[in-house]
């Protein structure tokens, strides 16, 4: 076992490839570790005809790959950054962020070089109502409706004539090897990312000195310092990976950006702030944009979907 690592990971072809990427750079840098996948099928995975806003709950792509961890059955677990709620069960954490590809979405359309592109009435694939209400603000007559199911599914519901064009992470094209399908990429303007989009996480086993020296070189504190500015924002609007909120940081320089957006899925409300802080500080900045957002009635549109705003501390 003291040379061994068992990854645990989603069954699907993008979480497949991630954890085989974090295992590929392990082994760079431990040539004689014996590592091993164990594939997990999650709540999420499984319950693919209903829509991600209705099956509520957080961590639906996280939980069966905690219990992994917590029963000994795997030794990290990766992540999409996007999909990891902002708790987690005791004893368990997130050990690793590694640098982030691309967090921007990504148009995909075989008739359409861009949303502006498109017929007044075109119709759009999405299941995250993060992308709905940002198209929906500015394309008010495009339709938009459910679209689940893993990368290739997706696509294939796209070359089945079903929608005219759907919005994926550009991310997750591209590590699938799909990049060609990408139209144009939607800027933060167009389409402000997800929380966490684009960046890994491995989580682990907190007490696990072998496991923590193994995977800590694969850690990006650039990455690291901008997701947990996004994600202190999401803390504070008590957001997950169902609910219309949007979140990016940048660094430049000893500052970070951080942008934040909450939008109705119909597009007819969207509250918007950014702000810079000090880059040591990436919380501080995130709580302030969550602040800055209910102060423009984020909470409203939050309680009208039912989520009701984390409890303010200070
Ligand atoms: N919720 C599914 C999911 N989780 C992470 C990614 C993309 C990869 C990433 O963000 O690193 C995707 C697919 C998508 O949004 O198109």
């Amino acid at each position: 076992m003291s040379n061994s690592l068992r990854i645990a990971t989603r069954k699907s072809p993008l979480a497949v490839w991630q954890a085989e990427e974090v295992s590929r750079r392990l082994q760079i840098l431990h040539p004689g570790l014996d590592i091993t996948l164990v594939r997990l099928s999650t709540r999420g995975d499984q319950m693919l005809d209903s829509p991600l806003s209705k099956i509520g709950g957080k961590g639906l792509f996280v939980k069966e790959l905690e219990q992994a961890l917590l029963e000994n059955e795997a030794d990290i677990a990766v992540h999409s950054m996007k999909d990891v709620p902002v708790s987690f069960p005791p004893g368990l954490g997130l050990s690793v962020i590694l640098e982030r590809d691309s967090p921007f979405d990504a148009f995909v359309s075989n008739r359409y070089d861009s949303p502006a592109d498109m017929p007044p009435d075109a119709h759009i694939g999405s299941a995250s109502l993060r992308r709905q209400a940002q198209i929906q603000a500015r394309f008010p007559r495009f339709s938009v409706s459910p679209l689940r199911g893993n990368v290739n599914t997706r696509l294939a519901k796209l070359d089945a004539d079903e929608f005219d064009a759907i919005i994926l992470a550009a991310s997750g094209l591209r590590r699938l090897g799909l990049g060609a399908r990408i139209r144009s990429v939607l800027n933060a303007d167009e389409s402000l990312p997800a929380i966490g989009q684009g960046a890994l996480g491995i989580e682990t086993r907190l007490d696990d000195a072998r496991v923590q020296s193994l995977i800590a070189p694969l850690d990006h504190a650039e990455t690291r310092c901008c997701v947990s500015a996004e994600r202190a924002l999401n803390a504070r609007l008590n957001g997950g990976c169902q609910v219309p909120i949007a979140g990016f940081a940048q660094l430049q320089g000893d500052r970070i950006h951080l942008r934040g957006l909450v939008g109705m899925p119909d597009g007819s409300r969207i509250c918007r702030a950014e702000a810079d802080g000090p880059a040591n500080m990436p919380e501080a900045l995130g709580t302030a944009i969550g602040e800055a957002l209910l102060a423009q009635g984020a909470g409203d549109i939050l309680a009208s979907l039912g989520i009701a705003p984390a409890e303010n501390f200070h």
